[in-house]
């Protein structure tokens, strides 16, 4: 098929969650002329979305391919879909799911766009969904340097679709490639949900290097010190390095490090800049996930990684969930990581 043109057999897919994740990823598949379904939270925003064909509240200048059909109706969005594509940010997924579950037929393939991990469970989607909705259920993850509002201006964006079955990675990257949106595929999900889930916590720190008034060689420096702590984290669960190295890894570090669009960077350059959290909370529409991924993954790494002063071997991880706890200013973390004892710069053992 070529990557442009729709799929010659009958395919519908229902998007859940109209967040500005769930309104690109619907996007995608309209304009490969799919029908599409965006599962959303009230009938005000179902009815702005079909008539006027923007959203009341995020990206409200972007106009959305009239075939994407809002509703706020669980059986209606769920029961004929051919693929469920899940946009729900991470620490809101297990309810949301709960609560649509019993609508969604037993082998229906979800694909998830979600990144983080869950601070009542220290898991993924991965383990989220299938605590949830079954597993024996076909499952596949898309991660990668993807900000909704470039997806929707149609700016050319490339990602990979990571799924234990290769053939459903396969038919979801025909499905959702287009001229302008490229998926790679992988069979590595662990290694795609640890680069989605540690990129938004390095770009917390790099937003409050910012915040701080440093410079190029102190953003450099931290980057490339927050990708050597993913892959050590990677190593751990069994992920491939190149999964590390590659787009849902370093490539979406770089996107959301240095991305003005990026929210996680936004709220870290804030907490620089001497703002509390409570401030940037309460001025905050959309969701930083690195926020309570933070802190999830400090007791991830205190529970999953062996050895004596952990905080050593993932002091980047370790400050900033510190900072968000309130436990250090961003200056103090700064310093914290500039007097660290000496070491190897090498990443490769664990
Ligand atoms: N925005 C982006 O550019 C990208 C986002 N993602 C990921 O997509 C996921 C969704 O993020 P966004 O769409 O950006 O979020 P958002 O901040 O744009 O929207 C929040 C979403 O959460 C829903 N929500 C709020 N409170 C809720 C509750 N109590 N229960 C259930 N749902 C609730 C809202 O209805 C809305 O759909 C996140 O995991 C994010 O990391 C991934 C790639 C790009
Ligand atoms: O994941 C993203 C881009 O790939 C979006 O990042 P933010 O949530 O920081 O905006």
């Amino acid at each position: 098929m070529k990557a442009s043109s729709p799929p010659p057999y009958p395919v519908r897919i229902t998007v859940m969650g109209g967040g500005n994740f769930g309104l690109a990823l619907a996007t995608v598949a309209a304009r490969k002329g799919i029908p599409t379904t965006l599962l959303v939270r009230s009938d005000d925003i179902a009815q702005s979305i079909n008539t006027n064909h923007t959203h009341p509240r995020y990206m409200k200048d972007i106009v959305l391919p009239a075939r994407i059909r809002a509703t706020s109706d669980p059986e209606k969005a769920l029961s004929d879909a051919t693929y469920i594509v899940h946009a729900v940010p991470v620490q809101y997924s297990r309810a949301f799911l709960d609560s649509v579950k019993e609508f969604i037929a037993p082998n229906t393939p979800v694909l998830s766009g979600s990144k983080g991990i869950e601070t009542s469970s220290l898991g993924f989607m991965a383990d989220i969904l299938k605590e949830s909705l079954g597993r024996d259920r076909p499952y596949a993850f898309l991660s990668g340097p993807s900000f909704a509002r470039e997806i929707c201006e149609g700016v050319a964006t490339a990602v990979v679709v990571a799924s234990e079955d290769l053939m459903l990675a396969r038919d979801l990257a025909d499905l959702l490639s287009d001229d302008n949106f490229r998926c790679f595929t992988s069979r590595d999900v662990m290694g795609v949900e640890i680069g989605g889930a540690v990129k938004n916590v390095i770009a917390l720190a790099a937003g409050m290097c910012e915040g701080l008034g440093l410079g190029t060689n102190a953003m450099s420096g931290l980057v490339t010190r927050g990708c050597g702590e993913m892959r050590r984290l990677g190593l751990t669960f069994g992920a491939r390095p190149s999964t590390i190295a590659g787009l849902s890894g370093v490539g979406d570090t770089f996107g959301t490090c240095f991305g003005p669009l990026s929210r996680n960077r936004k709220f870290g350059y804030r907490l620089g800049k001497g703002e509390t959290m409570e401030e940037i909370k309460a001025s905050s529409t959309e969701v930083a996930e690195g926020v309570d991924t933070a802190i999830a993954l400090v007791n991830l790494i205190k529970t999953e990684c062996k050895g004596y002063r952990l905080d050593l071997k993932f002091p980047i991880l370790f400050g900033v969930a510190a900072i968000l706890e309130g436990n250090l200013t961003p200056r103090e973390g700064l310093i914290g990581i500039m007097n660290m004892p000496f070491q190897m710069e090498n990443f490769d053992e664990r």
